[in-house]
């Protein structure tokens, strides 16, 4: 008996030290019963062995239980019956989450089990109350949880605690002793062992998910080492495909390198190479024309002499006509009158060809001095390239893999160069400072750079070239990434074939004007302020995009209808800026419409091969002269033709009234810049 009492202590010390709900519930129902049982004694026989330590709970059948009982228990307590309807879910194997939940759930339901049986022991207790009403109150000893009580209890219990395992032991009760008038007794103690069965098994469930719990968490450990080391040759794996891919990417460019210098020696044989000149001190380069120009000169020259002795001839005819005509002289060496006209016709003839001759060689001349444009552009290029701190194939910021120098601008080197991160080719813009300039200028510069880089981000369309990115490189050098654009620039396209067809001219005008609709339908309006042949680049299927927004101007919206302050007077290219932005007695207003002016310019200059105000002045020139102040009205050349509604638009863009030029938005509506059908 008193190793069962010890046991039993164990186990009310378990649950009690367990914060599962149910242990206490079931430490508590322990104290309960044994006092329950003491209060119930005088309906046992006294003399009876159990009838001090066997509880003496009758209870109703689970059906027959109330809903709620309120108990006239003398401690004041009051408990809820609650029938049991809650079912213990099954745990899948395997699954601890669940099982632990399930444990909880099972716990709850143990608690909820336990409830009840305590309710019931109040409400048996109260029935008995009411059946024995008048028969006096039990004895003295009915308080819960007195520890004889409890020792009574759980002596007949089917559990031990054994580090903090609930073992079954074989139920030791004495069944032979049990009266049989405590059946209900009997009953109560099956239930509160096949709880301790239940609670024994949940304790089971809760080792194995601990157990399973600590399995995953090494499952984990090794699932991470395992991604960590998978990230880990992942990383190197494109470490790897960026070398290999930037090696490919580098010998191509290498290649294309040595082909381009190639052709650079076979064009300067035959059109011409620099030469280097010496006078006195003084060293300077001269160009020097290759065979094809001498060769191409000298059949000029000489169809130039051929003309001159056939124009001589003709004179001597003339002479010999009239002397004929004078003074009779003999007759042998003198010509009839229709031999002189015969020989006249000859040399008119031949005349006639020499020159259809010249005008073929003309030509011919026209189109090498293109192409040696061209070389001298290409060796420039080369050399630039040669000369470049930026030509040994550097990858810049981890990605972009620098390939081939594509030109180089006033403060900027531009390459052509691959994304390693996303497998694209764009344009390195590199931006050098000069180390001479005062920290003051370089800070300017900057800001000035970072002014374009806000503004040029944020603009997306497919007519304006994109920007990616921009980063530093040392102190005296940034990179802006830009959307590659592999086609030439409309500058390098009007050097090569200076008169456009007018379909070619219109497409080209119509996708710049699409770009400026975005620039001014945007809720921060920009005026580019610097349109120009130079500007306008070509993708590989044909696209025109704009770039370039260095001296791009954001319209604030509070603007009045006049425009705003141009405060960079000075900037830009004169050939293509509007008369306003030369007015020098003021501080001038600019709206979009300087950019309406620039595109009427350039498409001047594509559909006649010249800019309409100052050609063939230098910037300079235009400034000293006033040349676009006074460009009040725009003359077109009665060649190549063009059609009347393409003479219209240039006139509007050339408006010389800023007031009276149409903005933007409204020389969009014009019927030749959309290709919609009406
Ligand atoms: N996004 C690009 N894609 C392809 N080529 C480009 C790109 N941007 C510029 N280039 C080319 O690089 C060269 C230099 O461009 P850059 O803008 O630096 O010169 P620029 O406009 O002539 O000079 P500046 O900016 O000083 O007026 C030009 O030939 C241009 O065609």
């Amino acid at each position: 008996m008193s190793g069962s009492s010890a046991a039993g202590e164990d186990i009310v010390q378990h649950l009690s030290s367990n914060s599962n709900p149910s242990s206490s519930k079931l430490a508590k129902l322990e104290a309960r019963m044994a006092g329950k049982a003491a209060a119930s004694a005088p309906s046992s026989p006294p003399h009876h062995p159990m009838a001090a330590c066997a509880p003496a709970v009758a209870f109703m059948d689970q059906e027959e239980l109330p809903e709620t009982s309120s108990s006239d228990d003398d401690n004041g307590e009051e408990f809820l019956i609650q029938k049991n309807t809650l079912k213990r879910p099954r745990s899948p194997d395997g699954d601890h989450i669940l099982a632990l939940g399930n444990f909880e759930g099972s716990a709850n339901e143990a608690a909820k089990v336990l409830d009840v049986m305590d309710s019931r022991s109040s409400s048996d207790n109260s029935n008995r109350k009411k059946q024995g009403r008048g028969r006096g109150r039990a004895g003295t000893g009915r308080g819960r949880g007195s520890k004889t009580d409890q020792t009574r209890v759980t002596s007949t219990s089917s559990t031990v605690v054994t580090n903090g395992q609930l073992d079954k032991l074989t139920n030791k009760e004495p069944r032979s002793s049990v009266q049989p008038g405590h059946d209900d007794r009997a009953a109560s103690q099956e239930e509160i062992s096949q709880l301790r069965g239940k609670v024994a098994f949940l304790e089971e469930d809760l080792a194995k998910s601990r157990q399973e719990a600590t399995n995953y968490h090494q499952l984990s450990d090794r699932l991470a080492k395992e991604l960590k080391d998978l990230k880990d040759h992942d990383q190197q794996m494109r470490s790897k495909q960026m070398k290999v891919l930037s090696d490919l990417l580098i010998a191509v460019s290498k290649a294309e390198r040595q082909e381009a210098r190639m052709r650079i020696r076979q064009e300067s044989f035959r059109l011409g190479n620099v030469g280097v000149m010496r006078a006195g001190t003084i060293i300077s380069e001269t160009w020097e024309d290759g065979q094809a120009i001498k060769d191409l000169n000298a059949h000029l020259k000489s169809l130039l002499e051929t003309k001159e002795t056939i124009e001589r001839h003709r004179k001597s005819l003339k002479k010999r006509q009239s002397s004929d005509k004078g003074d009779g002289s003999d007759a042998e060496t003198s010509m009839s009158e229709e031999d002189i006209l015969l020989q006249d016709e000859i040399c008119k003839s031949r005349l006639t060809s020499i020159k259809r001759e010249e005008e073929q060689y003309l030509r011919e001349r026209d189109r090498y001095e293109l192409e040696k444009g061209r070389l001298i552009r290409e060796m420039k290029r080369l050399r630039d390239e040669d000369g470049s701190r930026f030509n040994n194939f550097q990858i810049l910021h981890h990605r972009y893999a620098l390939l081939n120098l594509l030109g180089k601008g006033g403060f900027s080197e531009v390459y052509k160069a691959f994304d390693l991160v996303e497998y694209k080719y764009v344009a390195c813009k590199l931006h050098g400072l000069n180390a001479q300039w005062s920290e003051e200028k370089k800070q300017s510069y900057i800001r000035h750079a970072i002014r374009e880089y806000n503004i040029h981000k944020t603009l997306v369309h497919p007519n304006i070239v994109r920007l990616w990115d921009i980063f530093e490189i040392d102190h005296n050098t940034f990179c802006t990434v830009l959307e590659y654009c592999s086609g030439k620039d409309l500058d390098a396209v009007l050097k090569a074939t200076p008169i456009l067809p007018e379909k070619e001219a219109r497409i080209i005008i119509v996708q710049i004007f699409q770009g400026l609709v975005y620039l001014n339908k945007r809720g921060q309006k920009i005026i580019h302020y610097d349109l120009k042949p130079g500007n306008v680049l070509f993708d590989e299927v044909g696209v025109a995009k704009v770039t370039d927004f260095g001296l791009s101007k954001i319209v604030e919206n509070d603007v009045g209808s006049q425009g705003m302050e141009l405060t960079s007077q000075g900037a830009g290219t004169y050939w293509y800026l509007p008369p306003e932005c030369f007015d020098l007695s003021k501080t001038p207003f600019i709206s979009s419409k300087v950019d309406v002016w620039s595109a009427g310019v350039m498409f001047y200059q594509m559909l006649f091969g010249r800019r309409p105000f100052g050609h063939d002045q230098t910037q300079e020139r235009i400034l000293r002269e006033d040349t676009i102040i006074n460009a009040r009205r725009v003359e077109f050349p009665s060649k190549p033709s063009v059609s009347n509604e393409a003479k219209d638009l240039i006139r509007r863009c050339l408006t010389y009234n800023q007031s009276e030029r149409p903005d933007v938005l409204t020389i969009a509506q014009d019927p030749y810049l959309s290709y919609a059908k009406r």
